[in-house]
Protein backbone atom coordinates (compact mmCIF):
# COMPACT_ATOMS: atom_id res chain seq x y z
CA UNK A 1 0.00 0.00 0.00
CA UNK A 2 1.30 3.58 -0.68
CA UNK A 3 2.27 5.20 2.12
CA UNK A 4 0.94 8.75 1.05
CA UNK A 5 0.72 11.57 3.91
CA UNK A 6 -0.67 15.93 3.58
CA UNK A 7 -0.15 18.47 5.08
CA UNK A 8 -2.98 20.49 7.20
CA UNK A 9 -3.35 23.78 5.47
CA UNK A 10 -4.73 26.98 5.60
CA UNK A 11 -6.47 28.44 2.70
CA UNK A 12 -4.19 30.04 1.14
CA UNK A 13 -2.17 27.02 1.09
CA UNK A 14 -4.50 25.23 -1.31
CA UNK A 15 -2.76 25.79 -4.42
CA UNK A 16 0.84 24.05 -2.82
CA UNK A 17 -1.36 21.52 -1.63
CA UNK A 18 -2.13 20.18 -5.10
CA UNK A 19 1.91 19.35 -5.54
CA UNK A 20 2.99 15.77 -4.77
CA UNK A 21 5.91 14.37 -4.39
CA UNK A 22 7.01 10.99 -4.43
CA UNK A 23 9.86 9.77 -2.43
CA UNK A 24 11.98 6.71 -3.28
CA UNK A 25 14.52 5.51 -0.61
CA UNK A 26 15.04 2.35 1.68
CA UNK A 27 16.27 4.51 4.72
CA UNK A 28 13.64 5.41 6.96
CA UNK A 29 15.42 8.64 8.81
CA UNK A 30 16.42 10.38 5.35
CA UNK A 31 12.36 9.56 4.40
CA UNK A 32 10.93 11.29 7.33
CA UNK A 33 13.33 14.20 7.31
CA UNK A 34 12.33 14.70 3.60
CA UNK A 35 8.85 14.36 4.44
CA UNK A 36 8.60 16.59 7.25
CA UNK A 37 9.87 19.63 4.85
CA UNK A 38 7.99 18.84 2.09
CA UNK A 39 4.83 18.77 4.18
CA UNK A 40 5.62 22.03 5.94
CA UNK A 41 6.20 23.25 2.57
CA UNK A 42 2.57 22.79 1.47
CA UNK A 43 3.36 19.32 -0.59
CA UNK A 44 1.50 15.83 -0.39
CA UNK A 45 4.00 13.29 -0.12
CA UNK A 46 4.20 9.39 -0.80
CA UNK A 47 6.95 7.51 -0.31
CA UNK A 48 8.22 3.99 -2.00
CA UNK A 49 11.33 1.51 -0.42
CA UNK A 50 12.32 -0.24 -4.07
CA UNK A 51 11.95 1.02 -7.81
CA UNK A 52 9.02 -1.65 -8.25
CA UNK A 53 7.23 0.02 -5.25
CA UNK A 54 8.14 3.43 -6.85
CA UNK A 55 6.65 1.97 -10.65
CA UNK A 56 3.68 1.54 -9.28
CA UNK A 57 2.72 4.46 -7.51
CA UNK A 58 4.09 6.62 -10.67
CA UNK A 59 1.12 4.39 -12.65
CA UNK A 60 -1.51 5.00 -10.19
CA UNK A 61 -1.52 8.75 -10.13
CA UNK A 62 0.10 11.88 -10.80
CA UNK A 63 3.46 13.48 -9.15
CA UNK A 64 5.33 17.04 -9.74
CA UNK A 65 8.41 15.38 -8.74
CA UNK A 66 9.66 12.44 -7.84
CA UNK A 67 13.38 12.30 -5.22
CA UNK A 68 15.55 9.23 -5.50
CA UNK A 69 18.28 7.87 -3.40
CA UNK A 70 20.81 6.07 -5.64
CA UNK A 71 21.26 3.02 -4.07
CA UNK A 72 17.97 1.18 -3.99
CA UNK A 73 17.02 -2.42 -3.03
CA UNK A 74 16.45 -3.70 -5.94
CA UNK A 75 18.81 -1.57 -8.41
CA UNK A 76 19.90 1.70 -9.05
CA UNK A 77 18.35 5.02 -8.83
CA UNK A 78 19.50 5.90 -12.39
CA UNK A 79 16.95 2.83 -13.49
CA UNK A 80 14.74 4.61 -12.41
CA UNK A 81 15.33 7.78 -13.77
CA UNK A 82 15.68 6.10 -17.39
CA UNK A 83 11.88 4.70 -16.51
CA UNK A 84 11.11 7.79 -15.46
CA UNK A 85 12.63 10.31 -18.87
CA UNK A 86 10.54 7.38 -20.72
CA UNK A 87 7.54 6.24 -18.94
CA UNK A 88 6.71 10.05 -17.42
CA UNK A 89 8.87 12.25 -19.71
CA UNK A 90 7.20 15.63 -17.81
CA UNK A 91 7.78 14.10 -14.22
CA UNK A 92 10.79 15.93 -13.25
CA UNK A 93 13.13 13.55 -11.54
CA UNK A 94 15.97 14.78 -9.20
CA UNK A 95 18.49 12.06 -7.29
CA UNK A 96 20.20 11.78 -4.18
CA UNK A 97 23.83 11.12 -4.07
CA UNK A 98 26.26 9.93 -1.27
CA UNK A 99 28.86 12.21 -0.23
CA UNK A 100 31.55 13.30 -3.15
CA UNK A 101 30.18 10.72 -5.59
CA UNK A 102 29.94 13.89 -8.56
CA UNK A 103 30.61 10.73 -11.03
CA UNK A 104 27.03 9.60 -10.02
CA UNK A 105 25.06 12.85 -10.18
CA UNK A 106 26.65 13.64 -13.80
CA UNK A 107 25.25 10.41 -14.85
CA UNK A 108 21.96 10.96 -13.55
CA UNK A 109 21.99 14.37 -15.44
CA UNK A 110 22.95 13.05 -18.51
CA UNK A 111 20.07 10.37 -17.95
CA UNK A 112 17.92 13.10 -18.04
CA UNK A 113 17.38 14.21 -14.12
CA UNK A 114 16.32 17.70 -13.74
CA UNK A 115 18.86 17.66 -10.76
CA UNK A 116 20.90 16.18 -7.40
CA UNK A 117 21.02 16.62 -4.15
CA UNK A 118 24.32 15.71 -2.41
CA UNK A 119 23.84 14.02 1.43
CA UNK A 120 23.55 15.48 4.20
CA UNK A 121 20.71 16.89 2.43
CA UNK A 122 20.64 20.75 2.64
CA UNK A 123 17.21 21.59 3.74
CA UNK A 124 17.88 25.27 2.54
CA UNK A 125 19.01 23.11 -1.41
CA UNK A 126 16.32 20.61 -1.22
CA UNK A 127 13.60 24.20 -0.71
CA UNK A 128 15.35 25.53 -3.64
CA UNK A 129 15.29 22.42 -5.74
CA UNK A 130 11.35 21.58 -4.77
CA UNK A 131 10.57 25.39 -5.94
CA UNK A 132 12.61 25.19 -9.64
CA UNK A 133 11.10 21.38 -10.10
CA UNK A 134 7.19 23.27 -9.38
CA UNK A 135 8.09 26.14 -11.85
CA UNK A 136 8.46 24.22 -15.20
CA UNK A 137 6.54 24.87 -17.69
CA UNK A 138 4.32 22.11 -19.09
CA UNK A 139 6.26 20.08 -21.70
CA UNK A 140 5.82 20.83 -25.40
CA UNK A 141 5.39 18.32 -28.39
CA UNK A 142 8.72 19.22 -30.47
CA UNK A 143 7.96 17.87 -33.70
CA UNK A 144 7.18 20.85 -35.03
CA UNK A 145 8.17 24.54 -34.23
CA UNK A 146 5.37 26.03 -31.78
CA UNK A 147 2.98 28.68 -33.71
CA UNK A 148 3.05 30.56 -30.29
CA UNK A 149 6.61 31.39 -30.56
CA UNK A 150 7.71 34.61 -32.76
CA UNK A 151 9.83 32.95 -35.70
CA UNK A 152 12.68 34.94 -33.62
CA UNK A 153 12.70 32.64 -31.07
CA UNK A 154 11.75 29.28 -32.59
CA UNK A 155 14.03 26.93 -33.76
CA UNK A 156 12.34 26.94 -37.94
CA UNK A 157 12.83 23.58 -39.53
CA UNK A 158 10.94 20.11 -39.80
CA UNK A 159 13.61 18.12 -41.07
CA UNK A 160 14.60 14.98 -39.35
CA UNK A 161 17.58 16.46 -37.61
CA UNK A 162 15.51 19.65 -36.46
CA UNK A 163 12.84 17.70 -34.90
CA UNK A 164 15.43 15.58 -33.25
CA UNK A 165 16.76 18.50 -32.15
CA UNK A 166 13.79 20.39 -30.57
CA UNK A 167 12.90 17.08 -28.81
CA UNK A 168 16.47 17.34 -27.04
CA UNK A 169 16.17 20.92 -26.16
CA UNK A 170 12.76 20.39 -24.62
CA UNK A 171 14.25 17.35 -22.22
CA UNK A 172 17.50 19.05 -21.39
CA UNK A 173 15.44 22.34 -20.83
CA UNK A 174 13.78 20.33 -17.44
CA UNK A 175 17.30 19.72 -16.46
CA UNK A 176 19.43 22.19 -14.28
CA UNK A 177 22.60 20.07 -16.25
CA UNK A 178 25.26 22.32 -17.83
CA UNK A 179 25.02 22.09 -21.40
CA UNK A 180 27.59 22.61 -24.03
CA UNK A 181 26.53 23.75 -27.40
CA UNK A 182 29.03 22.99 -30.33
CA UNK A 183 27.95 23.99 -34.04
CA UNK A 184 29.30 26.01 -37.21
CA UNK A 185 28.91 29.71 -36.77
CA UNK A 186 25.44 30.95 -37.18
CA UNK A 187 24.11 27.33 -36.52
CA UNK A 188 21.51 28.72 -34.23
CA UNK A 189 23.73 28.16 -30.96
CA UNK A 190 22.72 31.14 -28.97
CA UNK A 191 19.07 30.38 -30.04
CA UNK A 192 19.26 27.32 -28.96
CA UNK A 193 20.31 28.34 -25.46
CA UNK A 194 17.26 30.97 -25.45
CA UNK A 195 15.02 28.54 -26.02
CA UNK A 196 16.52 25.93 -22.98
CA UNK A 197 16.85 28.73 -20.85
CA UNK A 198 12.86 30.01 -21.61
CA UNK A 199 11.54 26.30 -21.45
CA UNK A 200 13.16 26.07 -18.48
CA UNK A 201 12.63 26.24 -14.33
CA UNK A 202 14.37 29.39 -14.49
CA UNK A 203 12.32 30.71 -17.29
CA UNK A 204 10.91 33.67 -15.22
CA UNK A 205 14.80 35.48 -14.40
CA UNK A 206 17.42 36.34 -16.42
CA UNK A 207 19.21 34.97 -19.49
CA UNK A 208 22.38 36.38 -19.67
CA UNK A 209 24.42 36.22 -22.86
CA UNK A 210 28.04 37.07 -22.86
CA UNK A 211 30.38 36.96 -25.74
CA UNK A 212 33.83 35.47 -24.14
CA UNK A 213 35.73 36.53 -27.63
CA UNK A 214 34.65 40.26 -27.05
CA UNK A 215 35.97 41.04 -23.70
CA UNK A 216 39.41 42.76 -22.84
CA UNK A 217 41.89 40.75 -20.57
CA UNK A 218 42.02 43.72 -18.50
CA UNK A 219 38.12 43.71 -17.26
CA UNK A 220 37.13 39.98 -17.49
CA UNK A 221 37.08 39.73 -13.76
CA UNK A 222 35.55 42.65 -12.88
CA UNK A 223 33.30 41.99 -16.10
CA UNK A 224 32.43 38.50 -15.11
CA UNK A 225 32.10 39.14 -11.15
CA UNK A 226 31.65 42.65 -10.37
CA UNK A 227 33.45 44.76 -7.95
CA UNK A 228 33.02 47.01 -4.73
CA UNK A 229 32.87 51.28 -4.48
CA UNK A 230 36.41 52.43 -4.20
CA UNK A 231 38.12 48.50 -5.16
CA UNK A 232 40.22 50.57 -7.91
CA UNK A 233 40.46 53.83 -9.99
CA UNK A 234 37.10 54.89 -11.51
CA UNK A 235 35.20 52.27 -9.33
CA UNK A 236 32.37 55.02 -8.46
CA UNK A 237 29.49 52.71 -7.53
CA UNK A 238 29.21 48.96 -6.61
CA UNK A 239 28.82 47.25 -9.85
CA UNK A 240 27.28 43.70 -10.35
CA UNK A 241 29.07 41.43 -12.33
CA UNK A 242 27.39 38.65 -15.21
CA UNK A 243 26.54 36.02 -12.31
CA UNK A 244 24.98 38.63 -10.20
CA UNK A 245 22.99 39.73 -12.99
CA UNK A 246 22.26 35.96 -13.95
CA UNK A 247 21.57 34.77 -10.62
CA UNK A 248 18.38 32.35 -10.26
CA UNK A 249 18.54 32.45 -14.20
CA UNK A 250 20.73 31.34 -17.19
CA UNK A 251 24.40 32.69 -18.22
CA UNK A 252 25.18 31.72 -21.70
CA UNK A 253 28.97 31.91 -22.44
CA UNK A 254 29.49 32.56 -26.01
CA UNK A 255 32.39 31.56 -27.61
CA UNK A 256 33.88 30.23 -24.45
CA UNK A 257 37.21 28.78 -26.33
CA UNK A 258 38.22 32.65 -26.15
CA UNK A 259 38.60 32.59 -22.19
CA UNK A 260 42.22 32.81 -21.30
CA UNK A 261 43.90 30.21 -18.94
CA UNK A 262 43.93 32.65 -15.84
CA UNK A 263 40.31 32.85 -16.65
CA UNK A 264 39.30 29.89 -16.70
CA UNK A 265 40.56 28.66 -13.55
CA UNK A 266 38.63 31.25 -11.73
CA UNK A 267 35.18 30.33 -13.96
CA UNK A 268 36.18 26.54 -12.51
CA UNK A 269 36.54 27.70 -9.26
CA UNK A 270 33.01 29.89 -8.93
CA UNK A 271 31.32 26.90 -10.85
CA UNK A 272 32.30 24.32 -8.31
CA UNK A 273 31.74 26.44 -5.06
CA UNK A 274 28.44 27.85 -6.57
CA UNK A 275 30.14 31.12 -4.54
CA UNK A 276 31.16 34.52 -6.05
CA UNK A 277 33.25 37.40 -4.65
CA UNK A 278 33.32 40.70 -6.26
CA UNK A 279 36.68 42.64 -6.38
CA UNK A 280 36.68 44.10 -3.29
CA UNK A 281 34.94 42.50 -1.28
CA UNK A 282 35.44 40.81 1.90
CA UNK A 283 32.76 38.25 1.40
CA UNK A 284 31.92 35.43 -1.31
CA UNK A 285 28.61 35.50 -1.78
CA UNK A 286 25.61 32.21 -2.98
CA UNK A 287 25.43 32.31 -6.57
CA UNK A 288 22.90 29.83 -8.37
CA UNK A 289 23.17 30.12 -11.87
CA UNK A 290 22.74 27.66 -15.05
CA UNK A 291 25.44 27.89 -17.46
CA UNK A 292 24.84 27.03 -20.67
CA UNK A 293 28.21 27.49 -23.29
CA UNK A 294 28.97 27.36 -27.14
CA UNK A 295 31.79 27.96 -29.02
CA UNK A 296 32.26 27.27 -32.77
CA UNK A 297 36.00 26.04 -32.30
CA UNK A 298 36.55 22.46 -31.50
CA UNK A 299 36.53 22.22 -27.82
CA UNK A 300 38.13 19.05 -27.20
CA UNK A 301 40.78 19.62 -29.64
CA UNK A 302 41.15 22.70 -27.69
CA UNK A 303 41.56 21.04 -24.45
CA UNK A 304 44.11 18.48 -25.95
CA UNK A 305 46.77 21.26 -27.20
CA UNK A 306 46.10 22.99 -24.19
CA UNK A 307 44.26 26.19 -24.77
CA UNK A 308 41.41 24.99 -22.96
CA UNK A 309 41.26 23.57 -19.58
CA UNK A 310 40.31 19.56 -18.94
CA UNK A 311 38.67 20.33 -15.89
CA UNK A 312 36.77 22.93 -16.99
CA UNK A 313 35.63 21.06 -20.23
CA UNK A 314 34.26 18.62 -17.97
CA UNK A 315 32.37 20.86 -15.91
CA UNK A 316 30.51 22.85 -18.69
CA UNK A 317 30.16 19.87 -20.97
CA UNK A 318 27.40 17.47 -18.83
CA UNK A 319 25.39 17.71 -21.65
CA UNK A 320 26.75 18.15 -24.97
CA UNK A 321 23.81 19.73 -27.72
CA UNK A 322 25.15 19.72 -31.41
CA UNK A 323 23.59 22.03 -33.92
CA UNK A 324 23.54 20.78 -37.45
CA UNK A 325 24.69 22.99 -40.44
CA UNK A 326 22.14 24.44 -42.35
CA UNK A 327 23.58 22.11 -45.60
CA UNK A 328 22.80 18.91 -43.28
CA UNK A 329 19.00 19.88 -43.56
CA UNK A 330 19.02 21.39 -47.01
CA UNK A 331 15.08 20.67 -46.97
CA UNK A 332 14.31 23.61 -44.74
CA UNK A 333 16.04 26.07 -46.41
CA UNK A 334 12.69 26.87 -48.24
CA UNK A 335 10.92 27.28 -45.22
CA UNK A 336 13.77 28.86 -43.25
CA UNK A 337 14.26 31.35 -46.67
CA UNK A 338 10.12 32.16 -46.67
CA UNK A 339 10.21 32.79 -43.12
CA UNK A 340 13.01 35.61 -42.83
CA UNK A 341 11.94 37.19 -45.87
CA UNK A 342 8.01 37.62 -44.14
CA UNK A 343 10.08 39.01 -41.63
CA UNK A 344 12.30 41.46 -43.64
CA UNK A 345 9.52 42.33 -45.68
CA UNK A 346 7.54 43.15 -42.66
CA UNK A 347 10.23 45.02 -40.41
CA UNK A 348 10.92 47.05 -43.47
CA UNK A 349 7.12 48.05 -44.21
CA UNK A 350 7.47 46.36 -47.87
CA UNK A 351 5.24 44.03 -49.56
CA UNK A 352 5.50 40.65 -48.86
CA UNK A 353 8.50 39.11 -51.46
CA UNK A 354 8.83 35.81 -52.60
CA UNK A 355 12.06 33.80 -54.64
CA UNK A 356 12.01 32.35 -58.39
CA UNK A 357 11.74 28.85 -58.81
CA UNK A 358 15.76 28.99 -59.91
CA UNK A 359 16.28 31.31 -56.71
CA UNK A 360 15.32 28.78 -53.89
CA UNK A 361 17.04 26.10 -56.21
CA UNK A 362 20.08 27.83 -56.20
CA UNK A 363 19.50 29.09 -52.97
CA UNK A 364 18.95 24.79 -52.03
CA UNK A 365 21.92 23.77 -53.59
CA UNK A 366 24.21 26.31 -51.51
CA UNK A 367 26.03 24.89 -48.71
CA UNK A 368 26.41 27.87 -46.21
CA UNK A 369 29.12 28.33 -44.60
CA UNK A 370 27.92 30.71 -42.39
CA UNK A 371 24.81 29.25 -41.56
CA UNK A 372 21.06 30.37 -41.33
CA UNK A 373 23.42 33.99 -40.31
CA UNK A 374 24.21 33.67 -43.59
CA UNK A 375 21.00 32.62 -45.41
CA UNK A 376 19.59 35.96 -43.03
CA UNK A 377 22.92 38.18 -44.54
CA UNK A 378 22.32 37.19 -47.91
CA UNK A 379 18.21 38.18 -48.04
CA UNK A 380 18.61 41.32 -46.36
CA UNK A 381 21.25 42.16 -48.90
CA UNK A 382 18.98 40.99 -52.08
CA UNK A 383 15.74 43.00 -50.59
CA UNK A 384 17.86 46.03 -49.90
CA UNK A 385 19.17 45.83 -53.41
CA UNK A 386 15.82 44.91 -55.06
CA UNK A 387 13.01 46.84 -55.73
CA UNK A 388 10.60 44.05 -56.94
CA UNK A 389 8.86 41.64 -55.28
CA UNK A 390 9.93 38.82 -57.20
CA UNK A 391 13.52 37.69 -56.86
CA UNK A 392 15.92 35.82 -59.16
CA UNK A 393 18.94 33.71 -59.09
CA UNK A 394 20.71 36.34 -59.86
CA UNK A 395 19.90 38.97 -57.68
CA UNK A 396 21.14 36.53 -54.60
CA UNK A 397 24.46 36.93 -55.50
CA UNK A 398 25.76 33.79 -53.82
CA UNK A 399 29.56 33.67 -53.75
CA UNK A 400 30.25 31.82 -57.28
CA UNK A 401 32.26 28.83 -56.43
CA UNK A 402 29.84 27.42 -54.20
CA UNK A 403 26.63 28.62 -56.18
CA UNK A 404 27.67 26.63 -58.98
CA UNK A 405 29.02 23.80 -57.27
CA UNK A 406 26.27 21.88 -57.13
CA UNK A 407 23.30 23.11 -59.52
CA UNK A 408 21.54 21.26 -61.82
CA UNK A 409 21.10 20.74 -65.18
CA UNK A 410 18.34 23.06 -65.64
CA UNK A 411 20.07 26.07 -63.82
CA UNK A 412 23.04 26.00 -65.61
CA UNK A 413 20.31 27.74 -68.72
CA UNK A 414 20.37 31.00 -66.52
CA UNK A 415 23.17 33.53 -68.26
CA UNK A 416 26.60 34.73 -66.22
CA UNK A 417 25.76 37.99 -64.24
CA UNK A 418 28.17 40.79 -64.38
CA UNK A 419 27.37 40.91 -60.45
CA UNK A 420 29.17 37.87 -59.74
CA UNK A 421 32.63 39.06 -60.57
CA UNK A 422 31.80 42.46 -58.54
CA UNK A 423 31.14 40.32 -55.67
CA UNK A 424 34.18 38.70 -56.38
CA UNK A 425 36.08 41.51 -56.40
CA UNK A 426 34.27 43.31 -53.43
CA UNK A 427 34.84 39.97 -51.32
CA UNK A 428 38.57 40.82 -52.09
CA UNK A 429 38.56 43.97 -50.93
CA UNK A 430 36.78 43.28 -48.10
CA UNK A 431 39.13 40.14 -47.10
CA UNK A 432 42.45 42.78 -48.02
CA UNK A 433 41.01 45.22 -45.46
CA UNK A 434 40.57 42.47 -42.70
CA UNK A 435 44.18 41.32 -43.02
CA UNK A 436 45.43 44.42 -42.65
CA UNK A 437 43.50 45.17 -39.20
CA UNK A 438 44.44 41.60 -37.94
CA UNK A 439 47.85 42.27 -38.82
CA UNK A 440 47.75 45.58 -36.94
CA UNK A 441 46.06 44.16 -34.05
CA UNK A 442 48.19 41.50 -33.76
CA UNK A 443 45.61 38.98 -34.92
CA UNK A 444 43.19 40.59 -31.92
CA UNK A 445 39.81 40.18 -33.39
CA UNK A 446 38.23 42.19 -30.60
CA UNK A 447 40.94 45.19 -31.65
CA UNK A 448 40.59 44.29 -35.47
CA UNK A 449 36.50 44.27 -35.37
CA UNK A 450 37.17 47.83 -33.21
CA UNK A 451 39.53 49.35 -36.03
CA UNK A 452 36.90 48.34 -38.88
CA UNK A 453 33.58 49.24 -37.06
CA UNK A 454 31.83 46.52 -37.31
CA UNK A 455 30.82 44.23 -34.24
CA UNK A 456 33.28 41.17 -32.99
CA UNK A 457 30.21 38.85 -34.06
CA UNK A 458 29.75 40.35 -37.73
CA UNK A 459 34.07 40.56 -38.10
CA UNK A 460 33.74 36.20 -36.97
CA UNK A 461 31.01 36.15 -39.34
CA UNK A 462 32.77 37.82 -42.63
CA UNK A 463 36.66 36.05 -41.48
CA UNK A 464 34.57 32.37 -41.64
CA UNK A 465 32.95 33.43 -45.20
CA UNK A 466 36.29 34.72 -46.43
CA UNK A 467 37.91 31.74 -45.36
CA UNK A 468 40.71 33.65 -43.17
CA UNK A 469 42.33 31.48 -40.68
CA UNK A 470 41.59 32.45 -37.20
CA UNK A 471 43.64 30.50 -35.28
CA UNK A 472 46.63 32.79 -35.60
N1 LIG B 1 16.76 26.91 -37.21
C1 LIG B 1 16.64 28.24 -37.20
N2 LIG B 1 15.44 28.83 -37.40
C2 LIG B 1 15.31 30.16 -37.41
N3 LIG B 1 16.31 31.03 -37.22
C3 LIG B 1 17.53 30.51 -37.00
C4 LIG B 1 17.76 29.11 -36.96
N4 LIG B 1 19.08 28.91 -36.71
C5 LIG B 1 19.63 30.12 -36.60
N5 LIG B 1 18.71 31.08 -36.76
C6 LIG B 1 18.95 32.55 -36.77
O1 LIG B 1 20.26 32.73 -37.31
C7 LIG B 1 20.93 33.78 -36.66
C8 LIG B 1 22.22 33.26 -36.06
O2 LIG B 1 21.88 32.41 -34.96
P1 LIG B 1 22.74 32.39 -33.61
O3 LIG B 1 23.25 33.76 -33.27
O4 LIG B 1 21.94 31.67 -32.57
O5 LIG B 1 23.95 31.49 -34.11
P2 LIG B 1 25.30 31.09 -33.33
O6 LIG B 1 25.54 29.67 -33.68
O7 LIG B 1 25.17 31.46 -31.90
O8 LIG B 1 26.36 32.01 -34.06
P3 LIG B 1 27.86 32.39 -33.57
O9 LIG B 1 28.66 31.12 -33.55
O10 LIG B 1 28.34 33.32 -34.61
O11 LIG B 1 27.73 33.02 -32.21
C9 LIG B 1 19.98 34.34 -35.61
O12 LIG B 1 19.30 35.45 -36.16
C10 LIG B 1 19.01 33.20 -35.39
O13 LIG B 1 17.75 33.68 -35.00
Amino acid sequence: MPDTKESSLSRGDHAAALSSVLIVDDEPDIVELLELTLIRMGMEVASAMNIDDAKIQLRSRPFQLCLTDMRLPDGNGLDLVRYIVNQHADLPVAVITAYGTTENAVAALKAGAFDYLAKPVSLKQLRCLIKSALSLPPMQSATTASDTQSSQSTLLGESLPMQQLRTTIEKLSRSQASVYISGESGSGKELASKLIHERSARHGQAFIPVNCGAIPDSLMESEFFGYKKGSFTGANTEHDGFFQAAHGGTLFLDEVADLPLAMQVKLLRVIQEKRVRKIGDTQERNIDVRIISATHQKLNECVENGKFRQDLYYRLNVIELRMPPLREMREDIPLITNAILKKLCWINGRTPCSLSKEALTALVSYDFPGNVRELENILERTLALCPDDKIDRNELQLTPMEAFQNTTASSQTVPADHRLPLQDYLDRLEKESIMTALEKSRYNRTAAAKLLGITVRSMRYRMERLGINQEK
